[in-house]
């Protein structure tokens, strides 16, 4: 699939499954830029990037994406080097319950924000051309994981949010398909953040319950989760999409009951 003179930005760009998204977008011969908070591993991941597809094609922008005026320049910078924006992709995350106020910016407040920025970028109501939006939840939205509590919410959030948006989008005609993404276990340095009592708080005491848990569910490579999110991209039929990615199931999406009178 050829993605050629299209810009895509994003977030938590710099590792784990945004890192395989970027390598993704730029084997298709888009534009990325990267919007990471670690500055080491993003400016790391650049000069791989720019010695495997050529310099010009990947910027890293630092930025963390709960400062919304950070967030706000990262995507004007984007349009600045790039010259238009088609493609957004809301990934950065965290897991911790013991700052859960800073899960919700990271996890929910910031993925609203990038969504409502995506849209001054692209929609047809700020006179713009269209393009498309991903959200990243989790698999957790379904499980009810007992021992990430806020996390899980969080995720619930994605979905409810993303849904609504893109009703909105199709009923507004805004031009811009809005779909999320659910993806199991997956082999990132997030899963690590169970075996730490900063992260976790009290539910650290829980972690061989969570090693269990991935035991049972086994854990996804990251390519294959860079492979769904190319199939929400290209898909010009998917808008309020749920994309699940489980190892036993593989890529599908979750049904809804249609809503009764
Ligand atoms: N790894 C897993 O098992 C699963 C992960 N997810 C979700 O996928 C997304 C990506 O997760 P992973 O790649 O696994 O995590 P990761 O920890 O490997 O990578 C996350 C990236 O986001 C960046 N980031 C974190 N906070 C940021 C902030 N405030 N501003 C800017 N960048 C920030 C990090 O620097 C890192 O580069 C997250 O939303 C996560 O919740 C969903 C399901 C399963
Ligand atoms: C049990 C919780 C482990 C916590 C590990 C840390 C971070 C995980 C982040 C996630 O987003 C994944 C969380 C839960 C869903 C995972 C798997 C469900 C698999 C369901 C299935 O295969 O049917």
């Amino acid at each position: 699939m050829s993605l050629n003179g299209k810009v895509a930005l994003v977030t938590g760009g710099a590792q784990g499954i945004g890192r395989a998204v970027v390598q993704s977008l730029l084997q298709s011969s888009a534009k990325v830029a990267v919007v990471d908070l670690n500055k080491t591993c993003g400016e790391e991941s650049k000069a791989q990037l720019d010695a495997e597809f050529g310099e010009g094609n990947c910027n890293f922008i630092p930025c963390d994406v709960s400062n919304g005026d950070a967030l706000r320049d990262a995507f004007q910078r984007t349009v600045e080097q790039f010259g238009r924006l088609d493609i957004v992709i809301n990934n950065a995350g965290i897991n911790n319950e013991k700052n859960w106020e800073k899960t919700i910016q990271v996890n929910l407040t910031s993925v609203i924000k990038g969504t409502y920025l995506a849209l001054e970028h692209m929609s047809k109501e700020y006179g713009k051309e269209g393009g498309t939006i991903i959200n990243v939840s989790s698999m957790a939205a379904f499980l009810h994981s007992p021992h990430q509590p806020v996390y899980t919410a969080t995720k619930h959030g994605v979905i409810g949010f993303t849904r609504a948006m893109a009703d909105a989008s199709s009923q507004g005609d805004y031009g811009v398909r809005i779909n999320v993404l659910c993806p199991a276990f997956v082999d990132t340095p997030l899963l690590h953040s169970v075996e730490h009592e900063d992260n976790m708080g009290k539910f650290v005491k829980f972690k061989d319950d969570f090693k269990r848990s991935m035991n049972k569910f086994g854990v996804l490579q990251p390519a294959l989760i860079a492979e769904g999110m190319m199939r929400l991209i290209v898909d010009s039929t998917l808008n309020g999409a749920v994309m699940k990615i489980t190892c036993s199931k593989g890529i599908h999406f979750h049904t809804y009951e249609p809503m009764s009178a």
